[in-house]
């Protein structure tokens, strides 16, 4: 926990005095209200003193061992929720403390979620409330062993029988095995499972079926059901406490109303009927969890950079030449550009994540209001924010290990675990490239239409300022003039739709529209990221922009807003400069602000990585303690490991003993 408790020295105290902002509001402000701060606190505290949530072991259980700790853990989280009767916010805090990757996460983000999206009034009123007491446990089948990006090519198939009303749910092939659906491989009883609809002879495409896996009474699968676990994955603990399975149907028959029936229905007759809505709404629940994904990712970027600010500020390492104290490595300038841009970009994703959500709840509530127009809107920015924000925080994240040096390879910086958790985050829910090429060709289409005169709207709007931002010229002349929200604004703007706009005209000259997006998809995927990179940058602006209480918190905002930007100038000037957007002397005056508003943050660094409020428990990590006390706890932790439970280790009487003795032998001949 945090540090004041009898005793205990605050080695960062130095480090926290010389803040220029009121920490407190600045924690309200991450958090998004006093209210969030308070009940994250209440959360994070009843999850670090409860020793069932010790996770300190974790790395060193053998997969077994991890697994069954993750059921005992979900269980008492469980109980916890009951007992307290903790409201469904605070339940999810809890869970987001316990930190331990579980069927609980799918359960809850994902089979209750395509239930709610794609199941009918009945059948949610038939199915949610077992699942929200958990008396089923429920998983997402979607990916196969030979399909996972491409839903469409999914083979598994569910074929209606009007002779007994049922469905028959089938794996053909061994590639239609359903492979990585977490919580499917011990723990589901249920899963939403996706397969081809096939009724009179027809094959109708993809749609979601509700099965049961598993007996009730003594958890075996039921007949026709294969079901296992697929195997270890990267890194010790990480994400090997989740179940991923393996699922095959041998003829399983289930019945006609466990098919979601909310977009589309088969009659008792074997009649299919589409309701008039987009197909695309199959997809919903993947929308829903990527938007998720946005916020986590700010989580575990934040998370990195805590451990990082905090070690680099108690690190020492050289000092000058004169002689006198050691350097904190953290007032490094090659420290401070590697780490203050992930801080910013920490803050960054916090706030285009919290926009997400908005723009999210503003969609579901058109489309329940059978207004469609803003659907792709929101799969274009869930898709790419997902995609730009988890591979920046998986590059983050590395970057936080060896910003760390040798100490941040160690299991007990946390770091590693930390990493080998998050980088999926790159793959599921969607490949990250899959992901922005379907932002590019959105992109692509936009400006097709620009020559209609048609409009563009929500986060594509600047693009309707095509004359302008197809020839304007950046107006930066001093360093200072980067500060200028309108101008980083105008760069990115003109950067992203000249990208757009001659990737179009280089598909245009391809013999064909499917060729050219092939040919040049490398290039699509530059322009997906600049218009991703332009929205998080522009909501970014606009927070800044608003009321934010608390002394010195909206400066240190903008400051970290600025950070972000004209990082991002300084990392893509390629782009900024070849398409003309600025001159090589403003890129170069750009990288010098950068450099001011650096030693602007560095008073600040601690301070800024307190407002996570994170407690000790939930970083996990001896470097990013936050009473910055390292060595005795790198020391003490180094003595836990199973490996010095004995002076002499295991093994040594049968292959080191022989081999000193042949070598004493040998040496006395
Ligand atoms: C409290 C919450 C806690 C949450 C905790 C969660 C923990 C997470 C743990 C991780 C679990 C992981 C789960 C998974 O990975 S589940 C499996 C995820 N799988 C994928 O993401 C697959 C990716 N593939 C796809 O989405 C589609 O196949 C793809 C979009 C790539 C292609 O679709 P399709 O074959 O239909 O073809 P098109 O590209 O031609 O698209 C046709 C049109 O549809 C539009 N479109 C596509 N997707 C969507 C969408 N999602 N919404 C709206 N519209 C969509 C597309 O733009 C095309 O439009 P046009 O016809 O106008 O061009
Ligand atoms: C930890 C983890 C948890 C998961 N949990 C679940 C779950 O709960 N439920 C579930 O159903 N699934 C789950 N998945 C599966 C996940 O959704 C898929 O792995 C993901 O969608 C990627 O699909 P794929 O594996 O088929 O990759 P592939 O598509 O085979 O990707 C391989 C390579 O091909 C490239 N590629 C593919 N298509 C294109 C293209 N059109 N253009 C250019 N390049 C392309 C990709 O960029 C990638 O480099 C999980 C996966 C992981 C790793």
């Amino acid at each position: 926990m945090e540090a004041g408790g009898a005793g205990e020295v605050d080695h960062l105290a130095g480090e926290r005095a010389t803040a220029q902002f009121d920490v407190d509001h600045m924690k309200v402000a991450w958090a998004g209200s006093r209210h969030a701060v308070d009940v994250a606190d209440r959360m994070a505290r009843l999850v670090a003193s409860d020793p069932v949530f010790r996770k300190d072991n974790r790395t060193m259980l053998p997969r077994k061992e991890l697994f069954k700790d993750t059921l005992r853990k979900a269980a008492h989280a469980w109980k916890r929720i009951v007992e307290l009767r903790l409201t469904e916010e605070e339940a999810n805090l809890l869970r987001l403390y316990v930190d331990q990757p579980g069927y609980v996460d799918l359960h809850w983000g994902m089979f209750v979620p395509a239930i709610k999206g794609q199941g009918t009034e009945e059948q949610q009123k038939k199915w949610l409330p077992l699942a929200y007491k958990f008396q089923i446990i429920g998983c997402y089948a979607q990916t196969e062993l030979g399909h996972g990006s491409n839903v469409q090519g999914l083979e598994t198939t569910a074929t209606f029988d009007p002779k007994t009303d049922e469905f028959v749910m089938h794996s053909p092939t061994l590639t239609s095995s359903k492979w990585w659906p977490g919580g499917l491989g011990k723990a589901s009883t249920h899963a939403v499972v996706y397969a081809r609809l096939i009724t009179e002879g027809k094959d109708y495409g993809i749609h979601g079926f509700i099965v049961q896996l598993r007996s009730l009474e003594d958890h075996s699968p039921l007949p026709g059901v294969t079901l296992g676990d697929i195997g270890g994955k990267f890194g010790s603990g990480a994400y090997n406490s989740m179940d991923n399975g393996v699922l095959r149907f041998d003829h399983v028959r289930i019945p006609r109303d466990q098919m979601l029936m909310r977009l589309s229905q088969v009659t008792k007759e074997g009649k299919y009927v589409h309701s008039n809505v987009p197909k695309q709404l199959l997809y919903g629940t993947m929308v829903f969890v990527r938007q998720t994904i946005v916020a986590d990712a700010s989580k575990a970027l934040s998370r990195a950079t805590c451990i990082a600010v905090r070690y680099s500020a108690m690190r020492k390492q050289f000092g000058p030449q004169t002689g006198g104290p050691e350097t904190q490595v953290l007032n490094y300038k090659t420290q401070q550009s590697r780490l203050f841009p992930l801080l910013a970009s920490a803050y960054a994703f916090r706030f285009v994540g919290e926009w997400l959500k908005w723009l999210y709840t503003d969609v579901t509530h058109k489309l329940e209001a059978k207004d469609f127009s803003t659907l792709q809107e929101a799969h274009a920015c869930t898709a790419g924010l997902k995609a730009v924000t988890t591979s920046a925080t998986a590059d983050g994240i590395e970057e936080c290990r060896k910003l760390c040096g040798g100490h941040g390879y160690l299991n007990s910086s946390g770091l590693p675990e930390l990493f080998a958790t998050y980088v999926p985050a790159c793959t599921y829910e969607g490949d990250n490239v899959v992901l922005l090429l379907q932002v590019a060709r959105i992109l692509m289409k936009t400006v097709s239409q620009l020559a209609s005169g048609k409009q563009p709207v929500g986060t594509m709007a600047y693009m309707g300022n095509v004359q302008y931002l197809m020839q304007c010229k950046c107006g930066v002349n001093t360093a200072e003039d980067w500060l200028s929200p309108a101008a980083i604004r105008e760069v990115f703007e003109a950067r992203a739709l000249r990208m757009a706009v001659n990737c179009a005209q280089n598909i245009n000259r391809a013999p064909s529209q499917e060729e050219g997006l092939y040919e040049l998809s490398p290039d699509l995927l530059e322009v997906a990221v600049a218009h991703i990179q332009l929205i998080i940058v522009t909501k970014f602006i606009e927070k800044v922009e608003q009321d934010i209480p608390g002394e010195g918190v909206k400066e240190q905002l903008r400051n970290l807003c600025n950070v972000y930007a004209l990082y991002l100038v300084h990392k893509h000037l390629g782009d900024f400069l070849s398409t003309g957007c600025m001159t090589a002397r403003q890129g170069a005056l750009a990288n010098q602000q950068l450099g001011k508003l650096y030693a602007q943050l560095r008073p600040n660094a601690v301070a800024l990585v307190d407002a996570f409020n994170y407690t000790d428990h939930y970083l996990g990590s001896v470097l990013g303690r936050y009473d910055g006390n390292v060595y005795p706890a790198l020391y003490d932790e180094a003595w836990k490991d199973p490996l010095n439970d004995s002076p002499v280790p295991d093994g040594y009487r049968e292959h080191l003993r022989p081999l000193l003795k042949q070598q004493l032998k040998l040496s006395r001949l």
